[in-house]
This record gives structure tokens, C-alpha cells and sequence, in this order.
């Protein structure tokens, strides 16, 4: 299933706009990518202090609460180490068959998805763009654009975060930059 249908949305959304007891919001500088990025010299160059990116999620049940929901808005800052655009972490879900919407607030960027047979393929993101990530897929976003990006999400409260299986073998592509366009490689 590979779609990416659009819808119109009628609020934009920004990192502030969730607030309240529920919410958690976490910044990831440079320094929690590492091992991150393919080019290890640029990003030794760089201030590991920097922020990459914002997220906000609200949580109104506690984790592992099976049949609940989660929602989290993400900024995304531009930049690139070396040709590969700032992205984020990315991550299997724990529960490994739970799925995700994602969908484009402000800005562009791309959605890199990768499947358990390690097969890659990337969505385009923009304002109103809506992406079903199905189960058993890895997800990260690249901003592939010149100001911030904006992105929403909503999954399920029992689906976890499995950074480990990207942190061993990563995504079998990586977003750069070719002579100024974004290219899966
Ligand atoms: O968890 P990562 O890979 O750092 O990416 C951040 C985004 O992914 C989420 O974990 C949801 O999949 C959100 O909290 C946030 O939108
Ligand atoms: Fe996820």
C-alpha cells in the first residue's frame, strides 16, 4: 500500500499550539544524531549543540495503553551534514505491525520509508500532504527545503519506538542532495 493522498487543512499547526499536562516535548540537537548521517567528517565539523528538531506529542493515556491514540507535531530544521539533508532519528514501531499517519504542515520535505526487506521509497511532504505509514515500516523525515518543516503525526499508544534496528543497520538509502535535487542513493 503506497499512498499519499492530500487533504486541505484548515489549522497550521506549530510546535506551541499543544500545551498541557499530556503534552511532552523534546528538542534532538546534532550530538543525538550520531551515527546518524553517512558523512562523518562534515558532522565532526559541526556544533553538535545545534538543534535539528522539535517535537511536541501529546500523550492522554500512558504508554502501552492498547486501543489509544498519540499525536505529535514535529520542526524540522533545514540544513544538511555533508549532501544529506537534517532528518530525523527515524525508527521501526516496537509493536512491530502498528501503522501511522504522517502529514505535511509547513514546508517541504521528503518521508523515507523503508519495509523489513529493506526495500526504500520516499514521499513527497508539503502542506496537506497525507501519508499512511502500514505497519512493519521504518520512517524518518528529511527536510529537503530552505525553512523549517512542519510535520504532524498520530499512532496508536501501544506502538513504541524501536530506534535499535536503524541504529545497527540504518536505511539502505539515503536522501541527498545531487546538484541541488533531492536523490534517494
Ligand atoms: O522518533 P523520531 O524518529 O526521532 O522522529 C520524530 C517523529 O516521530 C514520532 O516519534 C512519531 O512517529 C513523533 O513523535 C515525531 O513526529
Ligand atoms: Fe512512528
Amino acid at each position: 500500500m503506497r499512498t499519499n493522498k492530500v487533504f486541505i487543512p484548515e489549522v497550521f499547526f506549530t510546535n506551541d499550539c499543544l500545551t498541557g499536562e499530556d503534552v511532552v516535548k523534546s528538542t534532538r540537537v546534532l550530538g543525538d544524531l550520531d551515527g546518524v548521517f553517512q558523512d562523518k567528517e562534515a558532522y565532526g565539523k559541526m556544533n553538535k549543540e545545534q538543534a535539528v528538531y522539535h517535537v511536541s506529542s501529546y500523550l492522554p493515556v500512558l504508554e502501552n495503553t492498547p486501543g489509544g491514540l498519540f499525536m505529535g507535531i514535529t520542526t524540522l530544521y533545514p540544513g544538511k551534514v555533508g549532501q544529506e539533508y537534517f532528518m530525523t532519528k527515524g525508527h521501526f514501531h516496537s509493536n512491530s505491525d502498528r501503522a501511522e499517519f504522517y502529514w505535511g504542515v509547513e514546508g517541504e520535505g521528503f518521508l523515507i520509508l523503508m519495509d523489513e526487506r529493506r526495500n526504500v521509497w520516499a514521499e513527497r511532504m508539503f502542506p496537506g500532504s497525507l501519508h499512511y505509514i502500514p505497519g512493519k515500516v521504518a520512517h524518518r523525515v528529511a527536510n529537503t527545503g530552505y525553512q523549517k518543516l512542519v510535520f504532524s503525526a498520530c499512532w496508536p499508544s501501544d506502538a513504541g519506538h524501536d530506534y535499535a534496528t536503524i541504529a545497527d543497520a540504518g536505511f539502505a538509502r539515503r536522501l541527498v542532495d545531487v546538484n541541488g535535487v533531492p536523490t534517494l542513493v
